[in-house]
């Protein structure tokens, strides 16, 4: 049996360290820091993230401010909406949900959104300066998996990761972050997609293997290395009648029989997702800081 990497227990102790922060910011008489989410239309892992965000911020003392807009929103509105955030000098952060609706430009909307509030990191110049090793401002969920691996002394260094998935937002980031010279860091890196060959042996030689495909319970025993440490960052809602919600979350790795497996394995709930969000909060505070 593996070790369950409490990625619920982490976010709190970095929470705790945040919330002491701010505290600290109020008695110097500095602002809260205030973040703000944009969600258009009602993307199912996106409003169970904005939920999770929401009672995130109130619990280390931050400002949140959530912006619903109907999934009918014009392209030219949401840019004027990222424009008033930009230039609201209360608001130290935001993020613009996504995915958006297919009528949107994504990539228009993100490079619209000022670098400096940019607290997702997906901006151009922030994405720039993460793959030059420079400070800014790292996308919130790589950037939590890292915080997850040092908090839980899971060395990386010399270990051969595989990455599988190469989204902007998960894949290709957390591949540049474990193959840079920092601590952790310093792991030889194979990034995995729809256009590999042979996945599945690629997989079982992984030391490290973060999971980022984005289908319900993909990986399985036989594509997994005995003592592998695991990293699931898929989070699907699937129906579950007997349950009061009407479903529960998986995530992309099939956790009973890889369990048996891996040496450490994060679960779904409570395992990269409450550490996404503890990201964003980290972002934020920079962000304030640089005010
Ligand atoms: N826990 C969190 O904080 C968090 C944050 C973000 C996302 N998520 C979840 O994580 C999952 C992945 O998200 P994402 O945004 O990275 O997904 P995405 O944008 O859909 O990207 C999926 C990647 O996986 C690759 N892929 C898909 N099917 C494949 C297959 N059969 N074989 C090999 N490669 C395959 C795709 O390859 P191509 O590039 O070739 O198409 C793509 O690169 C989703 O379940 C999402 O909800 C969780
Ligand atoms: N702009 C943007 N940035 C993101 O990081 C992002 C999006 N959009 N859209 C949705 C996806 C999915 N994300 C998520 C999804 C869930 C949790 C999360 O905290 N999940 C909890 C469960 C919460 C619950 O039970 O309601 C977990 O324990 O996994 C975090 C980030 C982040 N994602």
């Amino acid at each position: 049996m593996s070790k369950i990497i409490d990625g619920k227990a982490t976010a709190l102790q970095i929470q705790d360290e945040i919330k002491y922060e701010v505290e600290r910011r109020k008695k110097a008489g500095l602002n809260v820091p205030h973040l703000a989410a944009v969600l258009v239309g009602d993307d199912g892992a996106s409003l169970t993230y904005v939920n999770a965000k929401v009672k995130a911020c109130e619990r280390v003392g931050f400002d949140s401010t959530l912006i619903k807009l109907p999934a009918s929103t014009s392209e030219s509105d949401l840019l004027d909406k990222v424009n008033d955030l930009n230039n609201d000098s209360s608001i130290d952060g935001f993020i613009v949900q996504v995915p958006l609706p297919d009528h949107i430009n994504e990539e228009k909307v993100i490079e619209a959104i000022s670098p400096y509030k940019d607290v997702d990191g997906f901006h151009a110049m922030n994405m720039g300066k993460m793959l030059l090793g420079l400070p800014g401002l790292i996308p919130a969920t790589p950037k939590g998996i890292m915080m997850l691996l040092e908090k839980n002394n899971i060395e990386t260094e010399g270990k051969h990761a595989v990455v599988l998935g190469r989204s902007h937002t998960v894949g290709t980031p957390i591949s540049v972050l474990l193959s840079r010279n920092t601590k952790p860091g310093n792991s030889t890196v194979t990034l995995v997609h729809s256009r590999t060959k042979n996945l599945k042996e690629i997989s079982a030689q992984a030391d490290i293997l973060i999971v980022a495909i984005g289908k319900p319970e993909f990986v399985t025993a036989d594509m997994v290395k005995e003592g592998a440490v695991v990293v699931d960052v898929g989070i699907h809602r699937i129906d579950a009648p007997e349950k009061k919600s009407g479903f529960k979350l998986k995530g992309d790795v099939a956790f009973a029989e890889v369990s048996e497996k891996a040496s450490a394995i994060t679960p779904v709930p409570g395992g990269v997702g409450p550490m996404t969000i503890t990201a964003l909060l980290h972002n934020t505070l920079l962000a304030a800081d640089k005010k």
